[in-house]
């Protein structure tokens, strides 16, 4: 369970020689038993982790996939609660990191949250609206639990909150790829492979690439200075698709690469 859990995943992907694939799917885009299958069909593609979206009705980072997605979402109705019911209803192997927006949460309750997703087998949070510098709002509930804080950092983000932000973070380190919001590009911020090294230098665990990665040549290109990949929209085109085919084959990208070098 919790950060544990995650560590144990990253460890088996490092042992295999792979890196890891973090594939973004938005709880409830097509109702919570489409989320289900969604997450058992990744889960036998071989990923690391799911980070798990809460529908937002004002999705800062979110590029237009992402909330095109949360709008499907919050149509069928899907709420904090009710993602949190059905996780505990449906437990699972693969490590589950829950991404949600500050708002919810301080609403929600700030204890019972951190209660609900210890009940609901949750592993790991991402709430990237939170800075450094307030997340002691929840540090201390965290802690109790064994639920791991995965910071995020930014390409544009100072040398010494780099390095805090590499200190502090659990399970993995968040890389944002880009500057703006999320969704799948042709190219990358001209630094991107100095500043992956950089932090892969600088952290303790995992770095995980994110923000525009959409093809298994990304995947290839960006893990030669890094962990790992997420993969949002991309992901949740093809499903919307139902490529379920290349699906696979992205989390493939992240497996091969390795072995070949
Ligand atoms: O969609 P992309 O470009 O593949 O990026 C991943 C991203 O969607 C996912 O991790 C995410 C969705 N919403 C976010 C908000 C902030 C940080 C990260 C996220």
């Amino acid at each position: 369970m919790g950060k544990t859990k995650i560590n144990e995943s990253f460890k088996r992907v490092k042992d295999r020689n792979e890196k890891a694939f973090v594939p973004y799917i938005m709880a409830g885009d097509g109702g919570l038993e489409v989320t289900q299958e969604r997450i058992e069909f990744l889960e036998r593609c071989g990923v690391t982790a799911i980070e798990l979206g809460i529908p937002f009705s004002d999705p800062v980072a979110d590029g237009p996939t992402i909330q095109a997605a949360g709008i499907r979402a919050l149509q069928q109705g899907t709420t904090l609660a009710a993602v949190l019911n059905h996780l505990q209803a449906h437990p699972r192997e693969v490590p589950l990191i829950l991404m949600t927006y500050f708002n919810s949460i301080f609403s929600y309750g700030i204890e019972k949250f951190v209660q609900d997703c210890d009940e609901a087998g949750v592993d790991g949070l991402i709430i990237p609206d939170l800075p450094i510098e307030e997340e002691h709002l929840i540090t201390g509930e965290l802690g109790k639990k064994d639920i791991a804080l995965i910071r995020l950092a930014a390409i544009t983000s100072p040398e010494d909150r780099i390095k805090e932000i590499a200190l502090r973070t659990e399970g993995f380190l968040y890389a944002v790829t880009v500057t703006g919001t999320t969704g799948s590009r042709t190219s990358f911020h001209d630094n991107v492979e100095t500043y992956l090294s950089h932090l892969s230098q600088s952290c303790s665990v995992p770095v995980l690439a994110g923000f525009g990665v959409s093809t298994p040549d990304h995947v290839r290109h960006l893990t030669n200075y890094c962990d790992g990949v997420v993969v949002g929209s991309k992901m949740i085109e093809l499903f919307q698709q139902r490529q379920f085919a290349e699906i696979e084959q992205l989390v493939q990208s992240a497996k091969d690469i390795h072995t070949l070098n």
